[in-house]
């Protein structure tokens, strides 16, 4: 695009987010097998006309046929895209798409963007409400207001499936929660609160409704728009919706409105409120500046002036991050569980109430362990639970049906809740949570990272995107004036980033003296110490980072792996009894597997299969993961029997001797480890489910398993990463791309994988 150059690195990154690979963020994938003339003659005619004649009897059976019940449809005419304002339906797409996405990522619910090409209220709603059949629930995203209340409206009235403006029902809840929670820390009582909304469009509108219907006086609610207070008689750039709300007030101003008052609730523009009108507050103010992508004032702002102020905003970067997306996967899963006709104000309000009470309970130590060790208690930095808290998926879907069922609007009520509890959480997988609080620990906890190899631009962009994003100080090596250079061409200043040359850095003479120390009686020279150092960016790197001048090491990119290892080796131990080994991890939808070694030993001894799977199985637990190891083999427990299947069999008769906490078993093949058909074959086995960590006997098995895995699987594939070393240095692989190596990156400073 011709713009590029004059883009900021992150907004180029962004760009390219969205371009490489297939464009865009979503694609459809087929649920049943299409590979025989039996699928296609079952998918296709003449057999799909079985279930089209049964469908047309019954149309309820269009839920068991079809993917009806799990389908909503994210839909918009792209008049107000968050905060930007009416950009066209066309240039919302990339936001529809990512709330698809975020539908399938918290909440497994399928998800396709419309966007529709009218300004026309009756053209859209006619256009929705002939939809009818294709979907489980309507999500409505982005419509500006007060089209949007019409279009809700009449769409609610004519069909009978949930029909939900998110920007006005999804924001509302969240708020409410969140509302909740504040003035329970601050000793308010509903019925004593003043509060000023400022906005008067789809989100605000929502939110004063919700506000009163939970218990806030609407006489004490005063509501401003772009000219001001909203009072009783005012005729200018009014409808009626926001007269519903017109307050009894002399105030005329928001400065005005805002004097005295308890709760600031913004949903309007960035900069509406000034540090005057925050100071004219109540004692210990609440503060939700909740416009997008950039909030009516500041936190640090407010907290300069108010220090006993409860802030929250709708961005992810500060604490309390109020923002629809805690609300709609939620809402809708358990809407869709129930087949709801609607959402009607009781489920809301029940989503609202069990997003609060989550961020008041203790949080669990499993929950604790997803957040990365760092547990989130209640208070004024935390009101509100985090989005990527697993908890989220087994509450507030329960709630809604709940409320759902009570009031009537459920047309398949659930019979059995702890088994929708159970459902519920295998919708998720636990390690898509730890890999976010991975991203939130780094951020809180910046680390020095050493990029061996900046003279790649992959390399580069890794680097650079590691920095933006706050998780820490990038250390680049590489030749001066070509890494500077290649920070021009990505659009940054060289002089921000800390470059170190191995030719003429200070710190050789420290250096080559270290590494002579170490490797005299190994057969090298001081001189041969001296050329490593300067021509050899591995050891150069592993040098840096054992004098302490950067927390981790990343590498890999231009050099096989093997000889970057042996090249760190040369400088860096393993960590005391620690074996050095690598994994890989598979991330699948709702599982994630561990398999290990798949890098380092070609043959592992017994102990050494026992010493992998010990350490592997630490790494499963600290990523949400109850370790249950299974040592693989082509053999099942003696059959067949073979010559190479004694050390696996050592390996298990050995952990019996330590008195390991984790399950394991072996040898068996891959299927019986993974699938519990075949695992019913062998009542005795000590696994309770399906095992995560395997073990392989031998690196060719191992290495090829996981290679194969990343090019054919379907789900993600993380690493190799390398475990055991004394210090943390992860080899990435030749074929990594700068997201790649930005996760390996964090999950290295985090601590995670190491
Ligand atoms: N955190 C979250 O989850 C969410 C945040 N939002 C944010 O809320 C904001 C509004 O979105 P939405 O309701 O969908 O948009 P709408 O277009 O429906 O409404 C915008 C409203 O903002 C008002 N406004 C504009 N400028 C000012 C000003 N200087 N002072 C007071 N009011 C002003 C407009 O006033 P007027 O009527 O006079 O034109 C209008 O009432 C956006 O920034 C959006 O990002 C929205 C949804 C969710
Ligand atoms: C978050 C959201 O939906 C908005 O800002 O429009
Ligand atoms: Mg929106």
């Amino acid at each position: 695009m011709a713009m590029q150059n004059d883009l900021r690195s992150s907004e180029r990154e962004a760009l390219l987010f969205h371009s490489e690979g297939r464009p865009g963020k979503i694609e459809i994938i087929a649920s049943k097998p299409m590979a025989t003339q039996r699928d296609l003659s079952l998918a296709y005619s003449p057999g799909v006309a079985v279930p089209v004649r049964a469908i047309a009897e019954d149309p309820a059976l269009a839920y068991e046929y079809t993917i009806k019940g799990n389908l909503v449809a994210v839909i918009t005419n792209g008049t107000a895209i968050l905060g930007l304002g009416n950009l066209g339906a066309l240039a919302s797409k990339p936001v529809m798409e990512g709330k698809a996405v975020l539908f399938k990522r918290f909440a497994d619910v399928d998800a396709i963007d419309l966007e529709l090409d009218t300004e026309d209220p009756d053209a859209f709603i006619n256009s929705v409400a002939l939809m009818e059949p294709s979907f489980g629930g309507i999500n409505l995203e982005d419509i500006k207001a007060p089209e949007c209340f019409i279009i809700e409206q009449a769409l609610r009235e004519r069909m009978n499936i949930p029909v939900f403006h998110d920007d006005q029902h999804g924001t509302a809840v969240i708020m409410a929660a969140g509302l909740i929670n504040a003035l329970h820390l601050t000793g308010r009582a509903m019925k004593d609160v003043k509060m000023v909304v400022n906005g008067a469009g789809a989100a605000a509108i929502a939110c004063t409704a919700l506000a009163k219907s939970i218990g806030i006086p609407g006489d004490q609610v005063i509501l401003c728009d772009s000219k001001g207070v909203i009072y009783r008689g005012r005729t200018d750039g009014i409808n009626q919706w926001k007269s519903a709300h017109a307050a009894e007030t002399d105030a005329r101003t928001l400065a005005d409105a805002m004097r005295g008052a308890d709760v600031f609730l913004g949903l309007s523009v960035e900069g509406a409120v000034s540090a005057e009108m925050v100071e004219s507050m109540a004692p210990r103010p609440i503060i939700f500046a909740l416009a997008n992508p950039n909030p009516e004032i500041l936190p640090e702002t407010v907290k300069a002036i108010r220090p006993d102020a409860i802030i929250a905003t709708g961005r992810s970067d500060y604490a309390n991050q109020i923002n629809n997306v805690l609300g709609f996967p939620y809402i809708f899963r358990g809407a869709l569980d129930v087949r709801a006709t609607t959402v009607n104000e009781e489920m809301k309000v029940a989503a609202a109430h069990a997003i609060a009470e989550l961020a008041r309970q203790r949080v669990p130590e499993e929950v604790a362990a997803a957040y990365g060790g760092k547990g989130s208690t209640f208070g004024p930095d935390y009101i509100i639970p985090a989005p990527f808290d697993p908890r989220l998926i087994e509450t507030v879907p329960i709630a809604v049906a709940r409320a759902a069922m009570a009031s009537g609007v459920a047309r398949r009520p659930i019979t059995d809740e702890t088994a929708y509890r159970s459902q519920l959480r295998a919708r998720l997988n636990p390690t898509t949570a730890v890999l976010a609080s991975a991203y939130e620990e780094a951020r809180s906890h910046p680390k020095r990272l050493i990029f061996t190899e900046a003279e790649e631009e992959t390399v580069l962009r890794a680097a650079i995107a590691f920095r933006e994003e706050g998780y820490g100080v990038p250390v680049l090596i590489g030749h001066a004036d070509r890494v500077r250079e290649g920070l021009d061409r990505l659009g940054c200043d060289a002089a921000e980033f800390e470059i170190h040359n191995a030719r003429v850095s200070p710190l050789i003479p420290e250096m080559v003296a270290r590494l002579y120390t170490r490797l005299q009686r190994k057969g090298f020279l001081h001189r041969d110490c001296l050329r490593l150092v300067n021509q050899d960016r591995n050891v150069f790197g592993a040098l840096l980072l054992d004098m302490g001048h950067g927390d981790a090491m990343i590498t890999g990119t231009t050099r096989h792996f093997r000889q970057s290892l042996d090249q760190v080796r040369l400088v860096l131990d393993p960590a005391e009894g620690h074996l050095p080994f690598g994994v890989h991890v598979l991330v699948g939808r709702s599982s994630t597997v561990f398999v290990a070694d798949t890098t380092v030993n070609e043959r592992p001894t017994a102990s050494e299969l026992a010493d992998i799977a010990q350490q592997t199985a630490t790494i499963a637990r600290r990523m949400g993961h109850a370790p249950r190891v299974a040592f693989l083999s082509y053999s099942n427990f003696g059959n067949p029997p073979g010559e190479w299947l004694e050390t696996s069999r050592e390996a298990v008769i050995l952990l019996d001797g330590r008195g390991v906490d984790f399950e394991f078993e072996g040898e068996m093949s891959p299927d019986v480890a993974l699938n519990s058909t075949l695992k019913r074959h062998y009542p005795f086995s000590r696994l309770t489910g399906p095992a995560n960590v395997l073990i392989m006997p031998g690196l060719q098995s191992a290495n090829i398993s996981a290679k194969l895995l990343k090019e054919l699987g379907s789900g993600a594939v993380l690493g190799p990463f390398l475990v055991g070393m004394e210090k943390p240095v992860q080899i990435a692989a030749m074929t990594s791309t700068a997201s790649d190596l930005l996760t390996m990156a964090v999950l290295a400073g985090a601590g995670v994988v190491c």
